[in-house]
């Protein structure tokens, strides 16, 4: 429909816009061209009025001169005393030729007024009295020719005249009378004559007394003898005395040009006003004359500009053709005409074309690509739009629904939804209508129905297809997972058994990818590093592990191990944080075989029991006695250090007691080394029968023995070591046949506040001990630096 409208076609497009165009401009010229000329044209007419007012204005100034000078001669020819003048008044008046074709009335005054003669006569006029009237007394006062201001003649009211005056003297230059000429306003002779010049076709002269402002020359009748009735601003100011050039103003109710002057040698205002649409109407002619032009002009463009449309746009249909052309074949070689910017055009469409056609034979190939995808695809796929409906999908979306393959066709168009198991169907939904509303794809675990009445486990992920155009689509892609969560499901049993099993083992175990981080420990693990389990994971094992070679003492790290004793026990010393040295036996496990776990480490500790007891065994040697299992020497006196330091802080009492046997070589020689041995081994029981358990029993070496009592008091300690001596020597030992007895020497001695080394008290209690066996032994002596 719109084809058949006649601005359908470029062409005529620009025809119309051309055409309208060019009359736009043409009205804009013509507009401006009557506007500028009615502009001047004013100027002119002003201008000429202007120069009119001015010429009739010297026109009417020369004929109240002439009138004047006249009138003055005429009166200096009389010369008469005033009876004389009274006499042959009459008879001069009537001689006066000249002023009769000036005036129409010549008068003569006494001096007092009265009316002495009078031409042409008028009956019964003769003898009036003027002298009231302000022009006989102006003249009379001033002695000076004067004209009057319009006067209505008595008995005649619609009758105006103007007087002209002139003092008549007598020889001795007394005034003798007044001489008067005077202007009927409505006569024919001057105001007639003025009336009479035409200005244009409606326009016409005023005259307006500047004293009276009284019109006495106007076309229209009825406003002689009146001021205006609205004053017009011009006419304001000419009355102001202000002469200023013409202007518009409103004459007889119509716009008009006005121009005023005064005239020199009366005081008049002599006006020439001419209609505005008349002084105007040159313009008004210019504009239509313009318009006529114009439109003359735009019908000889019109099949001008056609023609040039014509030419200008032959290209189009070139390019229309070229275009059609690649439509159908985009690759086509084309040759390219017409102008440069059509030229331009066709390179960018036939480019544009090309590439649409690459970009549909991509889009040809990757739908192929898809299909066949698709159809092979063991993942379910499919495409449905925002209504959920389904616009396609493969063989194995149709498998994992339980449904034969061959009815694909029947499930296009159905909503995807439908198919969800309903245990499912809340969050899928979800998850669907989020996707509508952001845009962004979700992937989630669900339940298909499934028409065997299974419920098959599937991983479900849409995401929308991206450049789809106008209307949304989105792809959806669906695995069977129902296998993969079974073993999962298996797997994950698998592992809390194997976290149940390593954490319930006392054996500390760590597990670690391959850059040494830690990712799994169990409790004994936790116990060991002294942090909570979040401090642990994701930290390198070297930071918790401080392993020390126990043979060398070198620190040993983890890849050292690895390196060379991967998968065997290695009894290395742990030192903990607070620096203390546990025997362990560790092993590290890289782990091996096509795993993800292919590469990490497992570290398991174990305390080294064995070796701690051998240690133990080693330290016990070396501060113990073999032979009675009490402390020996070293022992001794590595406790006697120790009370000696608390001693320094804070006093407490003890007791240093040195037992020395009485005779025990004649033990050794009688009963031999074993017995002397089994002999010291009874003695050091009953030591240790006798005293508390806190106190410690020394050998100090052969059959010295040495008793520090802690915290007791000397009487105590005293007391004890009586009953000890009463001991020993109520002991009996029986060696086979033989029986042996035996005593001791035991020297006392207290530790003082002031003894802060063990070798002065341990002197205290020998030289005591040496003491009891000089006085006969089997005794006890406290020294006296104890008392
Ligand atoms: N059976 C045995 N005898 C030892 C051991 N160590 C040292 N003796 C002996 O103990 C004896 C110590 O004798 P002395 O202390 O010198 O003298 P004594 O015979 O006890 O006489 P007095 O001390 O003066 O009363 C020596 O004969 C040593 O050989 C030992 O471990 N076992």
């Amino acid at each position: 429909m719109f084809e058949c409208m006649p601005l359908s076609t470029l062409r005529h497009r620009l025809l119309v816009l051309g055409g309208l165009f060019l009359l736009l401009l043409l009205l804009l010229f013509g507009a401006g061209a009557y506007l500028e000329s009615r502009s001047a044209l004013r100027e002119v007419q002003a201008h000429n009025l202007e120069t009119l007012a001015t010429r009739l204005a010297a026109d009417v100034d020369d004929r109240v001169r002439t009138r004047q000078v006249l009138l003055e001669q005429a009166a200096a020819s009389l010369q008469l005393a005033p009876p004389q003048l009274e006499r042959q008044g009459a008879a001069l008046v009537a001689r006066f030729r000249d002023l009769k074709g000036m005036f129409n009335n010549v008068l003569l005054y006494d001096r007092n007024g009265k009316l002495i003669a009078d031409y042409p006569g008028l009956s019964g006029r003769l003898g009036a009295d003027v002298s009231t009237q302000d022009y006989f007394r102006s003249t009379r006062d001033t002695l000076r020719p004067q004209v009057s201001e319009p006067v209505r003649l008595g008995g005649e009211p619609n009758r105006a005249v103007i007087v002209f005056t002139a003092p008549v003297f007598s020889a001795e230059g007394q005034l003798a009378g007044v001489l008067g000429g005077s202007l009927d306003l409505d006569a024919p002779e001057f105001f007639g004559e003025l009336k009479n010049i035409a200005i244009g076709q409606g326009g016409f002269l005023t005259i307006h007394t500047l004293r009276s402002r009284l019109a006495i020359l106007h076309a229209d009748a009825g406003s002689v003898m009146q001021a205006p009735v609205s004053v017009d601003p011009l006419l304001q100011r000419a009355f102001k005395g202000i002469q200023g050039p013409a202007g518009v103003g409103v004459s007889r109710g119509v716009p008009a040009l006005l121009v005023y002057q005064r005239l020199r040698n009366v005081p008049w205002l002599l006006g020439v006003e001419q209609p505005l649409h008349e002084a105007m109407q040159p313009a008004r002619l210019l504009g239509r004359n313009y318009l006529l032009l114009g439109l003359g002009v735009l019908l000889l463009l019109l099949p001008l500009a056609w023609w040039g449309m014509y030419r200008l746009l032959r290209p189009l249909p070139r390019l229309q053709a070229q275009l059609a052309r690649w439509r159908h074949e985009p690759y086509a070689a084309v040759p390219v005409l017409g102008c440069r910017e059509m030229q331009d055009i066709a390179h960018e469409v036939a480019a544009a074309v090309r590439r649409r056609a690459d970009c549909e034979r991509q889009l040809a190939a990757r739908d192929a690509l898809f299909d066949t995808l698709s159809e092979e695809s063991p993942m379910g796929v499919l495409v449905v739009d925002a209504q959920a409906r389904l616009q396609s999908l493969n063989p194995a979306s149709m498998r994992l629904a339980g449904l034969p393959a061959a009815e694909i066709g029947n499930w296009i168009g159905r909503h995807w939804l439908d198919e969800i198991h309903p245990d499912s169907l809340p969050q899928v939904a979800g998850q669907w209508q989020q996707l509508l509303a952001t845009g962004s794809g979700f992937e989630l675990l669900c339940r298909l129905q499934h028409r065997n009445g299974c419920q098959a486990m599937v991983e479900l992920r849409f995401s929308e297809l991206a450049g789809s155009g106008g209307e949304r689509r989105f792809l959806g892609l669906i695995s069977d997972v129902s296998a993969r969560e079974e073993a999962r499901g298996k797997l994950q049993a698998e592992r809390e058994r194997s976290m149940l099993l390593l954490g319930s083992i006392s054996d500390v175990v760590v597990l670690t990818n391959r850059m040494d981080e830690i990712e799994y420990v169990n409790p004994p693990a936790l116990a060991l590093f002294g942090v909570p389990a979040s401090d642990v994971l994701g930290r390198l094992l070297g930071v918790f592990l401080n392993l020390v070679c126990p043979e060398s003492g070198q620190a040993v790290a983890l890849r050292d191990i690895e390196r060379d004793a991967a998968g065997k026990p290695l009894a290395l010393d742990l030192l903990s944080r607070d620096m203390r040295v546990q025997p362990v036996l560790l092993t590290l496990s890289v782990l091996t075989g096509n795993s993800p776990l292919q590469g990490c480490k497992v570290v398991t500790l174990r305390p080294d029991s064995e070796r701690q007891h051998r240690e133990l065994l080693q330290r016990r040697a070396a501060s113990h006695d073999g032979l009675t299992g009490l402390r020996n020497r070293r022992g001794f006196l590595a406790a006697l250090g120790e009370v000696l330091d608390d001693n320094r802080v804070h006093y407490q009492p003890h007791v240093l007691a040195i037992i020395d046997l009485d005779h025990f070589k004649a033990v050794n020689d009688s009963a031999g080394h074993e017995g002397g041995d089994l002999l010291l081994q009874d003695v050091a029981r009953i030591m240790q029968r006798q005293v508390r358990s806190n106190d410690i029993v020394a050998r100090l070496g052969g059959d010295e023995f040495a008793i520090l009592l802690c915290h007791c008091e000397l009487e105590v300690a005293e007391r004890t070591l009586r009953e000890l001596l009463q001991a020993i020597d109520a002991h009996i030992v029986y060696l086979g046949e033989r029986v042996f007895r035996i005593s001791a020497s035991i020297g006392v001695t207290m530790i003082l506040p002031q003894d802060e080394r063990a070798q002065p008290v341990l002197s205290r209690a020998d030289d005591g001990c040496y003491q009891a066996k000089q006085r006969g032994r089997n005794c006890l002596v406290l020294h006296a630096g104890a008392l």
